[in-house]
């Protein structure tokens, strides 16, 4: 495969394309680059008059959607990208920029400077890499640009009206789309035809190829903007990965030959004779006008149906303790891992070429080494590791879910399926040994550190002297509290199997304010006393009826003023998003539920299905389950808590506050 050396090189990586534009989107998903779509939020408002040449302006804008992108996922989700693509296309007219028209008025200005004469269309993109030392991000950024012509023919007013009424302009640069209708307009086009319909792939492929494979000094040439590498071919590209490299080729990819232009028979058209790319060929018809190619499986289904492949490749390498491994003796060859944790030199190697091919290692010629997330989050003895979650859901929630059929059959929880017992108290099953309870609580301690941070903050707490954290497992969350609000006093109160272990979780070497232990079981046993109860991943473990019984307790040891802080992943009413109206009928500010209307439009599809699948999981586990705001706030008002505000964190956690009154 001629290409695979370059974009090969983006296999293993975290690749994110900061864009909505599904153009884009198509372009790189049919080359076979497997990556995760993040919108930007930068606004593109540069002040145009401040760049000597439009291309600049498409570039520097290019660069700060980027950037924005980069910067949020590092900072705001904790999860670092490997690269970031960002791209804006400008379509340049008699000196002037054209962007996306506001309205059809707007539309119908841009196609008349456009009608009858030759323009051009710029896509700036910028390609970041990313790494994060000592929690700060670091950054390399490139950037190009790619200049294509295109000429419209003489169009008349009717037509132009007829086609701003498609609707069609409306999202586009110039106010048409070369790709669809708007093809009808051109008369010729210059240059690279995907670089008009959003993206220039080749001059991309270009770039990684000099970015990864940087020329021999004496062919190095200068030019602002416009580096295009030495080599006119892909061909001489090949190392000794190429062979083993996991880019694979898709049905409709557009193809390179090997003078680096397109050949005919995938999604575009072949070049006319003057070497103009002219459209976009139409899937060939029978005789009954039914299309003869299949449906291309949207990659989305081909990935959620090998999803649990790749979980369990994960939750495997980390049972094995290969990252940890790795973290210390790395990089390391597969034969050596395999004798330092005693398994099959050909397993492991499968094992740890999928998981580079998951993005989670880094394969060199010296051998396997872990990626800065996987340090950051996979190792056991890091700060903010999963290690203890991740082997709580291959000992524990695997098995579960491999009986979801069942619950869902019989609505109820399956460990009886699973572990050959009679399911008994949810804690009583997770407690039965030693290392049961080391492992649960590890699970638990992982999800609290990731998330303590983000509920201690969603709401000021400072005006409260006393916190029970109930059911506060090692305290976590508490530790985070009395370091953000030192006047305030924090229990624990969780059940005495729990206490008993906790001095294996306490941070060693680090002075931190004093924490309260209590042991008890809070439906049965007497609560201390405060001003503020804290309920943190509590109420989804159980039904009403046993949560009426914990609220009824609590609200009768609340004084007026005493308050309720409840963290859970909270669904909207439809349980598909949190949605903005609900949270404005919760009494969320209006910057609040702004701010969480972007961030839905961001993270919105992972979000959903993070909080869904996390409700089948207290379905295998337990008799509880995720509920929505407007669930948890009736729950709350039954027992006299009022004032019911939501805070949507973007963590696995949101925040309730509820005040006694
Ligand atoms: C000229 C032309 C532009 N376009 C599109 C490409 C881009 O998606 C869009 C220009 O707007 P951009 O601001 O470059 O991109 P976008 O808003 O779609 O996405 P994002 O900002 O999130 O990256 O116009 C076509 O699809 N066909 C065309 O013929």
């Amino acid at each position: 495969m001629v290409l695979s050396p370059v974009l090969g090189k983006l296999v293993s990586k975290r690749v994110v394309l900061a864009s909505a534009s599904p153009r884009r989107q198509e372009i790189l998903t049919n080359v076979g680059l497997r990556f995760e779509v993040v919108p930007s939020w930068f606004k593109e408002t540069l002040e145009k008059s401040s760049f000597a040449a439009p291309f600049e302006y498409a570039v520097e804008t290019a660069r700060q959607k980027a950037l924005e992108v980069a910067n949020r996922m590092h900072v705001k989700h904790m999860r670092t990208p490997d690269v970031v693509i960002g791209a804006d296309t400008i379509v340049s007219v008699d000196e002037q920029i054209l962007e996306k028209p506001v309205d059809k008025q707007d539309a119908y200005r841009m196609l008349s400077r456009l009608n009858g004469k030759e323009h051009s269309v710029f896509t700036g993109v910028a390609i970041i890499h990313c790494h994060s030392k000592d929690s700060k991000l670091e950054m390399e950024i490139t950037d190009f640009y790619e200049e294509t012509k295109v000429k419209f023919s003489e169009l008349s007013e009717e037509l132009l009206w007829e086609y701003i009424h498609s609707g069609e302009p409306m999202d586009k640069a110039g106010g048409y789309g070369i790709q669809a209708l708007g093809g009808m307009l051109v008369e010729y086009v210059h240059g690279d035809f995907l670089n008009v319909v959003g993206f220039p792939l080749n001059h991309f492929c270009k770039k990684l190829a000099e970015l990864y494979y940087p020329p021999s000094k004496h062919n190095v040439q200068h030019k602002k903007y416009d580096s295009i590498p030495s080599v006119d071919t892909f061909e001489n590209l090949s190392d000794g990965e190429s062979e083993s490299s996991n880019f694979t080729e898709h049905k409709g990819a557009s193809k390179l030959d090997s003078s680096g232009k397109h050949s005919s028979g995938g999604v575009y058209t072949s070049e006319n004779s003057s070497g103009v790319r002219t459209g976009f060929t139409v899937p060939l018809e029978n005789q009954n006008g039914v299309s003869q190619r299949p449906p291309e499986v949207p990659s989305k289904i081909l990935e959620l149906m090998d999803g649990f492949r790749a979980s369990k490749a994960l939750l495997v390498a980390s049972k094995l303790k290969i990252f940890d491994h790795l973290k210390h003796k790395g990089p390391l060859k597969a034969v050596d891992i395999a004798n330092e944790i005693g398994t099959s030199v050909c397993g492991t190697e499968r094992l740890l070429d999928a998981c580079a091919a998951l993005g989670l290692l880094e394969k060199t010629p010296q051998g396997y080494g872990n990626t800065d997330s996987v340090n950051t989050f996979l190792t056991s003895d890091g700060e903010y590791s999963l290690h203890g979650y991740i082997i709580h859901s291959n000992d524990h929630l695997w098995p579960l879910f491999t009986n979801l059929e069942s619950a869902i059959k019989e609505g109820s929880r399956q460990n009886h399926r699973a572990f050959g017992k009679k399911a008994e108290d949810l804690f009583k099953d997770y407690y039965h040994s030693q290392e049961g309870k080391q492992c649960f609580m590890a699970a638990m301690h992982s999800i609290a550190r990731l998330t303590a941070r983000d509920v201690a903050t969603a709401f000021d707490l400072s005006r409260f002297k006393s916190a029970c954290d109930l059911g506060g497992c090692t305290g976590a969350l508490a530790r985070e509290l009395v370091q953000i609000y030192p006047n305030l006093k924090v229990t624990v109160f969780d059940l005495p199997e729990v206490i008993a272990n906790i001095s294996y979780f306490q941070p060693s070497g680090q002075h931190t304010a004093p924490v309260t232990f209590v042991s008890g079981d809070f439906f049965k046993d007497k609560l201390p006393e405060a001003d503020l109860y804290i309920l943190s991943r509590i109420l989804h473990d159980w039904p009403d009826e046993k949560i009426h019984v914990l609220l009824s307790k609590i609200s009768a040891l609340c004084r007026p003023g005493s308050a309720l802080l409840v963290a859970e992943t909270v669904l909207d009413e439809q349980k598909t998003h949190p949605s903005r109206a609900v949270l404005q009928s919760l009494s969320i500010t209006e910057g609040c539920a702004i701010l969480l209307a972007e961030m839905v439009l961001d993270d919105e599809k992972k979000n959903r299905s993070t909080a869904l699948l996390q409700s089948l999981n207290m379905l295998v586990q337990t008799e509880g389950k995720e509920r929505s705001g407007s669930e948890y706030q009736a729950l709350l008002e039954q027992h006299g808590f009022t004032n019911v505000k939501i805070r949507i964190t973007g963590n696995l956690l949101d925040v309730i506050l509820c005040v006694k009154t």
